[in-house]
């Protein structure tokens, strides 16, 4: 006789293993009168800690497909925008693939694409803020990028909206970051930084950003009321070095390149933490064909990513029936059966862990709703 048994735990699975392995190998004295399986879950990731989007009012503007001339033009096919290079593009792609839907292009020299397991569904490669723009404009449906880059470019704009939140790459921070010498050393704060004499309306804290809508609103919340900003597109780290800038606001990922250039973070300094999401237009989630594309896309998201990190632990259990061997696992709250005696242990990662109604889902709903 046998029978499946599935436990979910939150404990590393290192003692879980051990535990295992040992009683399978002591396994050799009587024999069962009935052959249970009992089968484990063993969660080895942290819950990674979320970015909520403020919630928005549902704008109650008709179905806006796109515009040539200032015209609504109609159209059919659903618009998903993908970053067409820099360090977004190849982890976003690897994602969609390990979720089974493979972006398949036409040819390498065009931009767009489709993905064959979502009918009507055309992929456009864009540069990251050209794909928030165009959600704006109508001609994207959805999107693929970097948080920061859904607030630089979409300037708190109500239409768009965040399907999900967390893809668990592109990690990042926007910060602000001042030189650790001279007048700096022992500012550590931005407080000590605005409270600094040195700034005046004649000689302001200048500072370097590529981020010349979040920069400015960042420092009047934060009372810096002398700056003046200066825009450069990358290597933004040498600015204070060669004279140009006081300060730069940049992203910050590993943190070497602010080390390397003798740059600091400051206590209050962090705009956003970042990573990749999944955004869409709210106007575009009117059409009924986007929402149901939403969520199939969103239903394979959360079910792999709530995967990793978790492993299917298969084992033989000893035991005379099958409400015994049940008994012995959930008698250990803690290792759920590991230390009840086990062999044949087989461990496997899991692929996906399907919910019956993806969370975020139901909380976009809600979100369209108000
Ligand atoms: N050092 C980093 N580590 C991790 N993610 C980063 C890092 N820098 C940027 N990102 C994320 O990757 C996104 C894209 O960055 P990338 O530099 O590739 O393109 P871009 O800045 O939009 O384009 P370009 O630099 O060509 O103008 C950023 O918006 C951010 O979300
Ligand atoms: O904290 P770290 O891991 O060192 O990463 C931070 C650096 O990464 C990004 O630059 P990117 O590599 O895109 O080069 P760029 O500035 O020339 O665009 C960002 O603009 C920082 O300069
Ligand atoms: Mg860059």
């Amino acid at each position: 006789m046998s029978t499946s048994l599935r436990v979910q735990c939150s404990s590393s699975p290192s003692p879980a293993l051990s535990f295992l392995s040992s009683a399978s190998s002591s396994f050799h004295s009587s024999s069962p009168k009935f052959s249970i399986f009992s089968t484990v879950c063993v969660s080895v990731k942290p819950v990674v800690s979320t970015i909520t989007c403020s919630s928005v009012q549902q704008s109650q503007v008709s179905v806006v497909n796109g515009r040539i001339d200032g015209q609504v033009v109609e159209r059919s096919e659903i618009r998903l925008g993908l970053p067409s290079k820099g360090r977004m593009a190849d982890d976003t792609l690897d994602l969609l693939k390990d979720c089974q839907l493979f972006v398949k292009k036409i040819n390498p020299r065009q931009y767009v694409a489709e993905i064959p397991q979502l009918s009507n569904l055309q992929v456009w490669f864009q540069r990251p803020k050209d794909i928030v723009r165009q959600l704006l404009t109508g001609d994207l449906d959805l999107g693929i990028v970097g948080f920061d880059t859904v607030n630089e470019y979409g300037k708190g704009d109500e239409d768009l909206i965040i399907v999900h939140d967390a893809l668990e790459y592109g990690d990042c921070h926007l910060s602000l970051a001042i030189p650790q010498y001279g007048d700096f050393e022992n500012i550590n704060s931005i407080r000590e930084l605005a409270q600094m004499p040195q700034w005046t309306e004649e000689k302001p804290l200048r500072v370097a950003t590529g981020f010349t809508y979040l920069g400015p609103k960042f420092m009047k919340e934060n009372g810096l009321k002398h700056v003046t900003f200066s825009t450069f597109d990358g290597a933004l780290e040498a600015q204070p070095a060669m004279g140009s800038a006081d300060a730069i606001l940049d992203l910050v990922s590993s943190g070497t390149t602010l080390k390397e250039n003798n740059l600091k973070e400051i206590e209050g300094g962090v705009v956003l933490e970042s990573q990749a999401v999944l955004v869409a237009s709210r106007r575009s989630l009117n059409r009924k064909a986007v929402r149901v594309t939403t969520r199939e896309i969103l239903e394979r998201l959360e079910a792999h990513l709530r995967a990793g990190g978790q492993f299917t632990v298969t084992a033989n259990m000893r035991g005379f029936s099958a409400e015994e061997v049940a008994e012995k696992v959930l008698r250990q709250p803690l290792l759920s059966g590991l230390q009840i005696g086990a062999s044949g242990v087989l461990v496997s990662p899991l692929t996906y862990i399907f919910d019956e109604e993806p969370p975020r889902w139901l909380q976009l709903v809600s979100k369209l709703e108000n």
